[in-house]
Order: C-alpha cells, then sequence, then structure tokens
C-alpha cells in the first residue's frame, strides 16, 4: 500500500534522513521511532502528500505520490488518505457531529454515533469542539477517521495527550482499521506503541 523508496529530505543544510526505504502492506500497522528532531513527522507529511521530498519516489495505493499534480494529491487526500496529526484538523466552533460529518460523503448518523461510543464520546456530539479537552479533541479525530475509512492512515503521537487506558483504545482502534485493510503508520515515543505494531522504521539508526 505504501512504499518508500530511497526517499532524502533535508531542511537547508541539515539532513534529516537519506536514502530511507521501507513499505507498509494494507493490514500492517508500522510504528515510525527516532528521537526528537529525527524527521518522523516530516515523513507522515511526505507520506501525506503536505511535504515534496528532494529525491526518491514513494508510491501510495499504486499512485507515485512524489510525481503526482496537485488535482491528483487532492484526490489522494479527500480518497485514500486518513491523518492522525497533532492539532487534530478539528473545526473548533463547530460541533463534534459536524467534525464527523464533514468527513463522510453521505451523512450517516450512525456510523458517528457508533465511532463517538467507540472512542468513549457517546452522546458527546453536540458539544461544540472548542470545549472540549485535548485528549477529547484527539479522540474526536480518531472517530472522524472511523467514519472516513481511508485506506491509509498517518498518525502523529496519535496518544500524546490520553492517559493509559485511551491510549489503548486509539491502538486498538487503528489495529482493528489494520485488520480491515488499512496501512497504518504511527510516528511515536511510546515503546509501548511500538510494540504493538508489527514492524518498525527508525530514524534514530539504532
Ligand atoms: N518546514 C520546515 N522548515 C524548516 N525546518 C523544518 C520544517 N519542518 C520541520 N523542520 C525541522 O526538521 C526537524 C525534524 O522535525 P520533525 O517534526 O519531523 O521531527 P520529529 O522526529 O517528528 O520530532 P518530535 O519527536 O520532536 O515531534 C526539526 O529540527 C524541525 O525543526
Amino acid at each position: 500500500m505504501i512504499s518508500a523508496n530511497r526517499i532524502t529530505k533535508s531542511f537547508g543544510d541539515r539532513v534529516l534522513w537519506s536514502d530511507l526505504s521501507f513499505t507498509v502492506e494494507a493490514g500492517e500497522m508500522v510504528a515510525l521511532v527516532g528521537p526528537s528532531g529525527s524527521g518522523k513527522s516530516t515523513v507522515l507529511n511526505c507520506l501525506g502528500t503536505l511535504e515534496p521530498v528532494d529525491s526518491g519516489a514513494i508510491v501510495v495505493a499504486g499512485r507515485e505520490i512524489t510525481r503526482v499534480r496537485a488535482g491528483a494529491r487532492r484526490r489522494l487526500r479527500r480518497d485514500t488518505l486518513g491523518y492522525l496529526f497533532q492539532n487534530y484538523a478539528l473545526i473548533e466552533n463547530a460541533t463534534v457531529d459536524f467534525n464527523l460529518d464533514v468527513a463522510v460523503t453521505t451523512r450517516d448518523r450512525r456510523s458517528s454515533a457508533e465511532a463517538l461510543q467507540r472512542v468513549g464520546l457517546g452522546g458527546r456530539g453536540r458539544d461544540r469542539v472548542y470545549r472540549l479537552s485535548g485528549g477529547e479533541q484527539q479522540r474526536v479525530a480518531l472517530a472522524r477517521l472511523i467514519v472516513k475509512k481511508p485506506k491509509v492512515v498517518l498518525a502523529d503521537e496519535p496518544t500524546g495527550a490520553l492517559d493509559s487506558d485511551n491510549a489503548t483504545m486509539v491502538i486498538d482502534v487503528l489495529r482493528q482499521m489494520a485488520r480491515q485493510g488499512c496501512a497504518v503508520v504511527i510516528a511515536t515515543h511510546s515503546k509501548h506503541v511500538e510494540g504493538g505494531c508489527d514492524a518498525t522504521v527508525d530514524l534514530g539508526g539504532r
């Protein structure tokens, strides 16, 4: 589903990673690890077509995303990619329900309600996002992914703001999405999260 082939990325004269290659199959969950500043978020941004690589190729769902035009990139983001990033990318002034509705083309109240239940936010659909805690917002972002059902999930420290029970829930949900055929990449500092993955890509060269 995802194949990164000898990708290199620098900011100025600082090389973050060079000749990095890895694959993530459909159904697989891969941890992206390495010290702070080693470029984990940047890898996710490159896989997510939000940042270009300097050299090498990335293929996602059969498309070489390092070469596609803006229109195809937009379609990939809409139809194939799912992001679970640190800013949660939620619409803060809107309700939880509205944030889930924008992820799907058909309005499906039941699947939204089930997704909220799954992340421990059953009955909170009418709450406005800015009133929720950081961890609750993180879980709304996860519920939005559940209703979107993307082929690829890119998660950046998805357990960062959560207690251990909720962290376990997040990993369980991502595992369930993988079982349904999704390729999941998780940037993390957590050994616990890494342990729950099928493979590790280490940017620190340990
Ligand atoms: N757009 C940018 N322009 C310049 N430098 C950048 C840019 N984005 C990231 N960097 C730098 O690249 C390095 C890697 O950042 P990145 O966020 O990918 O690391 P990380 O491994 O995810 O770190 P952390 O574990 O602390 O979240 C950092 O030194 C950061 O300052």
